[in-house]
Parts: structure tokens; sequence; C-alpha cells
């Protein structure tokens, strides 16, 4: 590209605006509004992070999956006021088919276990990590993308998946360094819901939209919950009821209230008694209000917090036994959660436990003479055969120059091809931390 001329802002000489050519177009180099860039010293705290997300799910025994971030928007479309419906990032594209950006990962899960159908044996353990959109009014100036690590049980109608899923967050949760100081799970059952409005009469097919109303709870006044609870038909009675029982406190109010004979009683007991067993109990409470904001549970739902109270929820998950037959697949019983990058590195900057994550390089390899840049390239290769991390200088630069790149990307050594060491097939080394220094034939170089 042309230089634009224009000159240098010397004083008293008019400076030309810059020429931009007729078919350059001087762009924003911002990333679109609500996403963002990961240059390396942010890719490296992600790639951190991730790594951590990955290798749980393997400590787990389970399979990493992913499936196009582009979706049919109908995958996504439920008639129950989620939020993530009202933001779905869709549109029409050019083969006018309505498709949509994926908000999260789970109807896609549910959509390839239903395509793999008998071809699967169950129960399956899968993983993702996955960015998902929402399209956000940015008068909020929120993001809307993140990135989601899921862990989903796809075959186990029993609580022992549910709580397998909390040992997992717990078992990343003390990688990274956080404790049950830290961060708690709140835990309940929609089963509690379920059971609630199967005693007033309310219709089943109104329990997603009742859910999705009352994980409004602490964002809405209270008189606004009653309000949109009053619009699906629900009595007054039945929503004092209801909010009433949400404020119960342990799970022997709970089961003064609804009896022992219940489900809800009975997987929650099982819940806190597999706690116990996998060691995590300190890290769990019981809490009715946690009904989480997707309509699709149908069971335990659960949700981690930082107890300080300062951040949104960390993750959240719980069982989703009816998804797969509302998309036509068989009654397959399934539990999962969502754990978002944002939260999380918040939490980690507010508890000083972000990792310096430095770019480490084993060998700057470097030629002391033009004539020998190909001499350089051997030896870089003979390195990175060897499986060293090599950093190439590929053009002729002062030593000066290179030992600052050296310090930047902090290198471990220096391999110099200087001429009269390469004409008896030797390099000279420098260990840059103790300044050794010693000459060896490349081929016992390691
Ligand atoms: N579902 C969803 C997608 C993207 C962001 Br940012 N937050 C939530």
């Amino acid at each position: 590209a042309s230089d634009g001329g224009g000159g240098g802002g010397r004083s008293g000489s008019i400076v030309a605006p810059p020429v931009i050519e007729e078919n350059f177009q001087k762009i924003d180099v911002n990333p679109p509004k609500g996403t963002r860039d990961f240059a390396p010293e942010d890719m490296r705290l992600r790639s951190w992070l991730f790594n951590h997300f990955k290798e749980v799910s393997r400590l787990f025994g389970y399979e990493e999956v992913d499936f196009p971030v582009l979706e049919t928007e109908a995958l996504f479309i439920r008639k129950a006021g989620e939020e993530i419906r009202d933001q779905l990032y869709c549109f029409e594209d050019r083969g006018n088919r309505r498709v949509a950006l994926r908000p999260e990962l789970t109807p896609s899960l549910a959509r390839l276990v239903i395509q793999k159908g008998k071809s699967v044996s169950l129960p399956l353990k899968w993983f993702a990590v996955g960015q998902c959109w929402r399209y956000e009014r940015m008068t909020r100036g929120r993001r809307r993308e993140h990135y989601q690590w899921n862990m989903d049980i796809i075959g186990v109608p029993q609580v022992t998946a549910e709580a397998e899923l909390i040992s997992s967050i717990v078992t990343f949760f003390k990688r990274v360094g956080i404790t049950a100081s830290d961060v708690g799970f709140k835990v309940s059952s929609r089963k509690v819901l379920q059971e609630l409005l199967t005693k007033y009469g309310v219709p089943e097919k109104l329990f997603g939209r009742v859910c999705v109303i009352i994980d409004k709870i602490e964002k809405l006044p209270i008189d606004e919950i009653k309000k949109e609870l009053g619009f699906t038909g629900i009595s007054e009675d039945a929503i004092e009821q209801l909010l009433q029982v949400l404020s119960v406190k342990s799970l022997d109010d709970l089961e003064d209230i609804l009896g022992g004979a219940g489900e809800a009683i009975a997987d929650l007991k099982q819940l806190f008694s597999l706690a116990e067993k996998f060691g995590y109990s300190e890290w769990i409470q019981f809490d009715a209000s946690v009904v989480r904001g997707l309509a699709y549970y149908t069971g335990i739902v659960f949700e981690g917090f930082d107890r300080k109270g300062k951040l949104r929820a960390i993750c959240g998950g719980g069982r989703y036994d009816r998804l797969l037959s509302t998309y036509g697949g068989d009654d397959i019983p399934a539990c999962g959660f969502g754990f978002g990058d944002a939260v999380i590195v918040e939490l980690l900057k507010e508890k000083g436990l972000l990792p310096e994550v430095r770019q480490e390089v084993e060998n700057i390899v470097c030629a002391l003479d033009k004539d020998l840049q190909g001499a350089a390239s051997t030896v870089a290769t003979a390195l990175r055969d060897k499986g060293q991390t090599v950093d190439l200088v590929l053009e002729s630069k002062p030593l000066k120059w290179v030992f600052k790149r050296a310090a930047r990307v902090n290198a471990r050594r220096l391999v110099l091809v200087g001429k009269t060491e390469w004409e008896d097939g030797s390099v000279s080394v420098k260990v840059l931390s103790t300044g050794e220094q010693f000459q060896v034939k490349l081929s016992d170089l390691e």
C-alpha cells in the first residue's frame, strides 16, 4: 500500500492528508460491538482456562464434542419467555433459511444425540467448550459472545449423574485455587415446583414458563413476579403458597410442606448424601429459590455463586429429561451444566488467582553472519525435529536486537551460528538465566 505521502509533521510544513487509494476503505480496527479479540497475552490466559476445563473433563472420562456455531433458529425457539430467546442472534441467510448463532450448547448436543440414535450406546458423557452468542441491545453495553464449558451425561436417570457433574466443577475450582470459602453451589429441584403446581391444578404445559418467571425473582420487584405469574392463570392463593415455599431454607422444612413421599425430597436427600461421598459437602447448600432461567430443566438444578455476592452466577446446570423428546427424539434422561469464561476470570482476578502466563521459547537461533542464514535454518530444523521450540531470527540483526528479543519472548537460551564454529559443524550456546556459554556440535545439541 502506498505510504500515502503526508510526510512527518515537520513544523511549518503543510501536512497533506494521507492518500487513501480509491479501493481502500479506512476500517474500524476494533472487533464488532460486544465481541473480543484475543491478542497473545489474552489468548494465553484463555488457553490456560480452557485447558483446565478440558483436563477436568478428561479426568472424569468425558469425550469432547462440538457443533456448528450456526444452527437452525427452530432449535432455540421455546415459548416460555426465556431471556435467551429474546436475545437470540438470529437472521435469514442467503437461502432464506431462518438461522441463529447458538446461545447455548445443550440443544445442539441434544440434536447430535438424536442424530446418532442407536449408533451410540448410553450413557454418553460428553463435554464441549464453545462460543455462544446473544444479541444484546448495546444500551446495556454487555458482551454478545462468550465461551461456555459444558459437561453432559445422557442416559442416566439417577441423581448420581448430577452429583458427578458438581464434583467435576469442584475439581476445576480446586485446580485453580478457589475454595469452598470462595464459592458455593445453591441446589434445588424443579420437582418442588412441579409437585406444588400439580397440587394447585396448574397445567403441566405452563411449568417451563412459571420456572422462567420465578428465575427472575431476584431481578424484578415481587409484585411484577406475581403479576407475570397471574398472567399464566395461576390463582393468587397458589402464587402466595408458591412464593412462600421458595423461601424455605432447609430440606426438613421443605419436607414438612411437601411430605416425604415426593421425588423432589428423595432426589435432594440422595444428592446431599452423595456429596458427602464425593467429598464436596462443604461446597453445596439447599436453596429452594434456585430454579435457573432455562425452560427445559425438569429436576435437580444448581448454580455456582461467589460467597461475597459481588458477581453473577459462575455456572449453572441441572437435569433436562424432556428436552430430547421435545425435538422428536426418544425419552432419554439427561443432565449437564454450562460454565462461562467471563465471571470466572472476574472471580480469579478478585482472589488474586490469575496466573502469570508468559510466552516461553526454549531457543532463539540466530546467524552471526548474513551468509549463515541457511545454516541457522538447518539448526532450527534440527532442534524443532527434537521437539524443541525455536524462534528463528529471520533477518540479519545486531546482537543487541537479538538479546532484546530473547528477553521479550522469554527464551531459555541463545543458539548462535558463527562462521568459524559452523566450519566444524558446531554452534555456540548461551544459557540466558546463568550466562553460561559453550560450544557444541549440532548433532549433540539437545
Ligand atoms: N447465552 C449467552 C450467550 C452469550 C452471552 Br455473552 N451470554 C449468554
